[in-house]
C-alpha cells in the first residue's frame, strides 16, 4: 500500500527519534550533566498533532514544558550510515515541539523509570508542514524561536548543537534502522518553560515557516 507523499511524513506512522540534552546551555539550565553520546527516546506516531488541534495537558501532568526543536525527516532508508553521506538521507525538516511532562520527568529520572509516560503521550509532537530540505541548505544556521502568549521564550541557533544532524543520524543508524517518513528532533535550546491550559504558543524557523497551537487540558480519565 502506498503512503503517498513524504511530505506528510505525520500520516505515514513511523517513529520519532528524540535527541536530548543537545544545547549546552539548556542541559545546564536543568541542571544535567554534558553528553559524551546523544541521548535518545521515542515519541509514538499518536503523539503528531497539526495546527488547528490542541495540544493537551495529561491529566497526569501539572507542568507541561515547550520545547521547540529542529525536526529531519528521512527521505531514504538506511542501517550503519556514514556521516558522509548522512545528509543524502535526508527529505526535508519540520518545525517540531518536544512536549514534556516536566513533573513526571522529574519523578522518572529520581526512579530510574524511563521517560514514556513525560514524553509520549498524545499530542507530545505539534509539528508544521514539511520544509523542503532545499530551504534550509545548512541545518547547523538554523534561528528556532518560540512564544508563549507573545512573550518571547526560547530563541537560539542549531549551531550550538553538540552533536550535528550528520552525526545523529550516523549514531542513530547504528542504533536503529531508519525508514523514509521517520522523523528525528534534534534537542532544544534553552529557556524550556511551563504552559497551561488556553496559553497560545507561537513557534519559527526565523526566515522560514511558523506555526500557532493552543494548550488545552485532556479530559479526565475515569477506572
Ligand atoms: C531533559 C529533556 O527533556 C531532554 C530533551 O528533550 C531536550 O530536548 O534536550
Ligand atoms: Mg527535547
Amino acid at each position: 500500500m502506498s503512503r503517498g507523499n513524504v511530505a506528510r511524513f505525520w500520516e505515514w506512522g513511523r517513529k520519532i527519534i528524540c535527541v536530548g540534552r543537545n544545547y549546552a546551555e539548556h542541559a545546564r539550565e536543568l541542571r544535567n550533566e554534558l553528553p559524551t553520546e546523544p541521548v535518545l527516546f521515542l515519541k509514538p506516531p499518536t503523539a503528531y498533532v497539526k495546527e488547528g488541534s490542541p495540544i493537551l495537558v495529561p491529566h497526569y501532568s501539572s507542568t507541561l514544558h515547550h520545547e521547540v526543536e529542529l525536526g529531519v525527516v528521512v527521505g531514504r532508508a538506511g542501517r550503519e550510515i556514514p556521516q558522509t553521506s548522512a545528509m543524502e538521507h535526508v527529505a526535508g525538516y519540520a518545525l517540531c515541539l518536544d512536549m514534556t511532562a516536566r513533573d513526571v520527568q522529574e519523578q522518572c529520572k529520581a526512579k530510574g523509570l524511563p521517560w514514556t509516560l513525560a514524553k509520549a503521550f498524545d499530542t507530545s509532537c505539534p509539528v508544521s508542514d514539511f520544509i523542503p530540505k532545499e530551504r534550509i541548505p545548512d541545518p547547523a544556521g538554523v534561528e528556532l524561536w518560540l512564544r508563549v502568549n507573545s512573550v518571547t521564550r526560547q530563541r537560539g541557533s542549531t549551531a550550538h548543537m553538540i552533536f550535528s544532524v550528520p552525526y545523529l543520524i550516523s549514531y542513530i543508524s547504528r542504533v536503529m534502522a531508519l525508514e523514509e517518513g521517520d522523523l528525528i528532533l534534534t534537542g532544544t535550546p534553552k529557556g524550556v518553560g511551563a504552559v497551561h491550559e488556553h496559553d497560545e504558543l507561537q513557534a519559527g524557523i526565523e526566515g522560514v515557516i511558523s506555526m500557532t497551537f493552543r494548550v488545552s487540558k485532556q479530559a479526565a480519565v475515569h477506572n
